[in-house]
C-alpha cells in the first residue's frame, strides 16, 4: 500500500485544470496598430483561422485567443515581446502544436507566437555536421535536407511531419532514438532565445566543446517556452548511416521482452539504434482503428528493433545471430526482419501510430513515466488491476531503451470518476519508485501541479527564482510548467 502523497489530499480540485486568469492586460486597438504595422498581413485575428491554434492535437485544451503572430525574424521577436512586456501581454509560444501535455496552446487569450514561418536552415557544415535553423524548421522537412547530404537528425518521433525544432527544444523531446543519439540537452550545441523583455541571447554557438561559464542554454532546454523563446537551434547530427535493418519481434511476457532487451545489447552493441514496445492491447487498437495488419503471430508484447551502421553485411550477420539467439532460446516468439525502406516504415508506423489508434477510443487519459526499466510494465499490470473495468483500455508501449512508459488510459468520453481513481494514484506510485512524471513530453499545463512528486521543494523554489528573474512578469507561457503555487 502506497502513503497519501503530502501535497495531495482527495478534496482538492483537479489539479491538471486550468487555475483562474491571472491580471495581464487585454489586446486592445492600439496593440493590434503596433502589431499590424510589425508584421503586416502576418497578424492574425480572424476567428477562423484562430481556431486550430487555440486547440491542441488531442483537442483537451482549448485557449480563446484573439491573436495569432507569424513572425519571421529573431528582430520581429524580439519587437513583439518588448512590446508585450511593455504592456503585460501575457504570450502562449507556438511551434508545430504537437505537444501532449496542453503546453503549446492558450489557457485563456494569450497571444499565439507562432514560429511556422520561421522555416529557413541558417547553415550546415558537413565536415562536422552541424546544423543551424530557425526555430520554426519541421523536423521532417530538416531530416529529408539533411538526408540529401548523408547526414540524419539525431531525433526522429512520431509527430515528425508537424512538429517544430524550437518545439522539440524547449520540450527536450525525445523519441525514437534517443537510444542512441542521446537526449537534446547533449546534441544541441547552441541557441538563440529571445527573452522575457525582447532581449536576443545569441548562444548560438556550433562548438563540441564549449566550458566558459554557465551552459544557459540547458535552462531554455525543456523549460517550454516559460524563461524565452528560441528563435534558432544549433544540433550536431549524425552521418546516414548506410545500413538501417528493422525486426519485429514478437514476445509472450514482459521479462522476456526485458531479457531481449539485455541480449540485444550485448549482441548488436553500437549499432543498435531504437528498441521500443508496445502491448498486445495496443495492437488491437491499431488493427481496429487504422486497419493496420500485424506481420507476425499475436503475441502479448511487440518490440521494434533497429539498427544503424556503416556496413550492411557486418549488419545484417550480427542481426542474424541474435535472432537467432533470440529464437532459440524462447526468449521471442515469432518475427519478422526488413531492410527495404518501405517496409521499415511500414513495421515503424506500427510503433508511431499507437497514439493516433487511441485517439479514436473517446477520451485518454496520458502518462509519461520514467522508472526503472524493469518496473515499467508493473504499472500499466497494476493500473489494470487498480481500475477494473472502470476503464475501456489500459495499455502500455513505450521507449524500453530509456525506461520511458507511455501508459495510456482510455474512456469513451472525459471521466471525472475514472480521473480520480488515477490520479494521484499514478504519480505516488512513479514516486515511490523514485520515476519522473515527465520522461520527455513536459508539464504544460496538464501536469505542472504534480511536479513535485518528481522534485523537491527546494528545486522547484529555484526554478521559480529563475523564472521571476528571466520574466519578472510571467508573460511567458503562462499557467504552464511552474505548479500554481510553489512552496
Ligand atoms: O501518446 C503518447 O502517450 C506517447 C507519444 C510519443 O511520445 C510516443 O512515444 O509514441
Ligand atoms: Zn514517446
Amino acid at each position: 500500500p502506497l502513503k497519501p502523497h503530502p501535497q495531495r489530499n482527495g478534496s482538492e480540485r483537479n489539479p491538471g485544470a486550468a487555475p483562474p486568469r491571472l491580471p495581464f492586460s487585454r489586446v486592445t486597438r492600439e496593440d493590434l496598430a503596433f502589431f499590424r504595422t510589425l508584421l503586416p498581413g502576418r497578424t492574425i485575428t480572424d476567428p477562423d483561422l484562430l481556431k486550430s491554434s487555440n486547440v491542441d492535437w488531442l483537442k483537451t485544451v482549448e485557449g480563446n485567443s484573439e491573436v495569432l503572430l507569424r513572425p519571421k525574424t529573431t528582430e520581429e521577436v524580439s519587437q513583439i515581446l518588448r512590446h508585450c512586456n511593455e504592456r503585460n501581454l501575457a504570450v502562449c509560444p507556438q511551434g508545430g502544436n504537437t505537444g501532449l501535455v496542453g503546453g503549446s496552446v492558450p489557457v485563456f487569450d494569450e497571444i499565439i507566437l507562432s514560429t511556422s514561418l520561421m522555416n529557413q536552415v541558417i547553415t550546415f557544415d558537413n565536415i562536422s555536421g552541424i546544423l543551424t535553423c530557425q526555430a520554426g524548421c519541421v523536423l521532417e522537412n530538416l531530416s529529408n535536407y539533411l538526408e540529401e547530404r548523408d547526414f540524419i537528425m539525431p531525433l526522429d518521433l512520431g509527430a515528425k511531419g508537424s512538429c517544430h525544432i524550437g518545439g522539440n527544444v524547449s520540450t527536450n523531446a525525445g523519441g525514437l532514438r534517443l537510444l542512441r543519439y542521446g537526449s537534446l540537452r547533449g546534441t544541441v550545441l547552441g541557441l538563440e532565445v529571445v527573452l522575457a523583455d525582447g532581449r536576443i541571447l545569441n548562444c548560438l554557438a556550433t562548438l563540441r566543446k564549449d566550458n566558459t561559464g554557465y551552459d544557459l542554454k540547458q535552462l531554455f532546454i525543456g523549460s517550454e517556452g516559460t524563461l524565452g523563446v528560441i528563435t534558432a537551434v544549433s544540433i550536431l547530427c549524425p552521418r546516414k548511416p548506410k545500413a538501417v535493418n528493422v525486426a519485429f519481434l514478437g514476445c509472450s511476457s514482459f521479462q522476456q521482452l526485458l531479457e531481449t532487451f539485455q541480449c540485444c545489447r550485448g549482441m548488436l552493441g553500437e549499432i543498435l539504434s531504437a528498441f521500443e514496445f508496445f502491448d498486445a492491447s495496443c495492437m488491437s487498437l491499431l488493427e481496429k482503428h487504422l486497419k493496420l495488419t500485424n506481420p507476425i503471430t499475436e503475441s502479448p508484447f511487440y518490440i521494434v528493433i533497429e539498427t544503424a551502421g556503416s556496413n550492411a553485411t557486418h549488419d545484417e550477420e550480427k542481426l542474424h545471430k541474435f535472432l537467432e539467439e533470440v529464437m532459440t532460446s524462447s526468449l521471442v516468439t515469432d518475427g519478422t526482419v526488413a531492410t527495404e525502406a518501405t517496409k521499415i516504415k511500414a513495421l515503424w508506423s506500427l510503433r508511431e501510430r499507437v497514439t493516433e489508434a487511441l485517439t479514436h477510443e473517446g477520451y485518454t487519459y496520458k502518462y509519461d513515466i520514467s522508472l526503472p526499466v524493469e518496473k515499467i510494465y508493473d504499472l500499466v499490470q497494476d493500473m489494470r488491476g487498480h481500475l477494473g473495468d472502470m476503464a475501456k483500455n489500459v495499455v502500455g508501449y513505450g521507449h524500453v531503451g530509456d525506461g520511458n512508459l507511455h501508459l495510456n488510459i482510455t474512456s469513451p468520453s472525459k471521466d471525472p470518476a475514472l480521473l480520480a481513481a488515477i490520479e494521484p494514484y499514478v504519480y505516488e506510485w512513479t514516486s515511490e519508485w523514485k520515476g519522473s512524471i515527465s520522461a520527455e513530453h513536459g508539464l504544460g499545463l496538464k501536469k505542472r501541479n504534480y511536479i513535485y512528486y518528481s522534485k523537491p521543494s527546494e528545486a522547484v523554489a529555484l526554478m521559480g527564482s529563475i523564472k521571476a528573474m528571466l520574466d519578472p512578469k510571467g508573460i511567458l507561457n503562462p499557467y504552464k510548467t511552474l505548479p500554481d503555487n510553489i512552496h
